[in-house]
């Protein structure tokens, strides 16, 4: 099911008459069956956007839509939603079995039917040999997995997840987000999914909404949001080690940094911020000779941090072609340079 915000805000008002406006305007349109990456820094909006969509927070105005049907009035029980939360919020003195079973005797589902749907569940979510354990006897991941299983017995029509892995180490961090994805494809259920994890974002997402103090800066295939930002808040925010952004200037396509020509880039002569990627240089004869300030090899890859006049970058190289360090020639094609307006921080698109 398709889900709508439109023009969506949350405005809040604390006891001094402080307002914060948490969601700004908000138009994105959630597509049917996808699961959507909602991220961005803390205290960007995420959580409350996510609420709202939920009806646990009142949105101030703007809608919400789930299919044709406008739910922005409706309680949240009435919304046929499942939320997990990132403490899992399971009840300790319940087996995992009750736990699953809970929001079925609320909704009066026939006995037989409900213990049907726990052990579907529990099957779906790989928990089916722990049913008669408690939650403080499984680890981190599993009590995640029952937080889902528990979410999705109700046959909700969407699926919200509030940094649910953010509790867990990293390799069960790994593991369980991969069973998210596989969990959200074979129930083919609308899910959002809220992180501050960029890599996190780009892995389980079909689509990414990056948000930032409440308002939209890009939504998009994970590959185009970071090959393609529309701004320089979204190519910082995505990407590991972050992006070099260098004060530049055009003149008769080519690009000088610090006065000094680095490469040729198809553009309207003037200054701009430019966007260079780690790994998007080359080591190569037909490069420009860079002043190294160190080298740091980390297996297969060798990341070189340079200067350019009394700025710095890093290239993320295979280490294989670095010979030596003393004299490193970079390249990088005209296509993955990306020139900012200085004012704005829009992309300039130079295609
Ligand atoms: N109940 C509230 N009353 C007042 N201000 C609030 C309330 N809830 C959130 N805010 C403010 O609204 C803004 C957005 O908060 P929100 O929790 O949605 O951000 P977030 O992106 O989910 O952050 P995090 O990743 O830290 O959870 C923040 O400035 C926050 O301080």
């Amino acid at each position: 099911m398709e889900i709508v915000l439109n023009r969506l805000t949350k405005v809040f008002v604390t006891k001094n008459k402080q307002e914060t406006r948490a969601v700004d305007n908000l138009d994105i349109v959630i597509p049917s069956g996808k699961l959507v990456g909602l991220l961005g820094p803390s205290g960007c909006g995420k959580t409350t956007t996510l609420f709202m969509i939920a009806g646990l927070h009142k949105p101030t105005s703007g809608r919400i839509l789930f299919g044709n049907e406008d739910v922005t009035k409706l309680t949240a029980d009435k919304r046929g939603i499942g939320l997990v939360f990132q403490n899992y919020a399971l009840y300790p003195h319940m087996t995992v079995r009750q736990n699953i079973m809970f929001p079925l005797e609320n909704l009066k589902v026939d006995y037989d039917e409900a213990v049907a749907r726990v052990h579907e569940m529990a099957k779906l979510v790989g928990i089916e040999d722990q049913l008669d354990k408690k939650p403080g006897e499984l680890s981190g991941g599993q009590q995640q997995r029952v937080a889902i299983a528990r979410a999705l017995v109700k046959k909700p029509r969407v699926l919200l997840l509030d940094e649910p892995l953010s509790n867990l180490d990293a390799r069960l961090r790994l593991q369980t987000r991969e069973e998210i994805k596989r969990i959200q494809r074979e129930t083919g259920i609308t899910t959002i999914f809220v992180t501050h994890d960029q890599e996190e974002a780009m892995s389980i997402s079909d689509e990414i909404v990056v948000m930032e103090k409440g308002v939209l800066q890009q939504r998009d295939k994970p590959q185009e949001v970071y090959y393609n930002p529309e701004n320089l808040f979204v190519a910082k925010f995505l990407g590991s080690p972050a992006i070099n952004v260098l004060r530049g200037e055009i003149k008769q396509n080519k690009l000088y940094i610090n006065g000094e020509y680095f490469a040729d880039k198809k553009a309207k002569d003037g200054q701009y911020e430019v966007g260079m990627r780690p790994e998007n240089f080359k080591v190569s004869e037909s490069g420009v000779s860079v002043k190294v300030v160190d080298v740091d090899i980390i297996g297969r890859d060798t990341i070189i941090r340079f200067q350019l006049g009394d700025q710095t970058a890093r290239a993320l190289v295979d280490s294989e072609t670095v010979e030596s360090i003393k004299n490193i020639k970079l390249a990088i094609k005209d296509e993955k340079i990306l020139l900012f307006d200085i004012e704005t921080g829009k992309v300039v698109k130079t295609k």
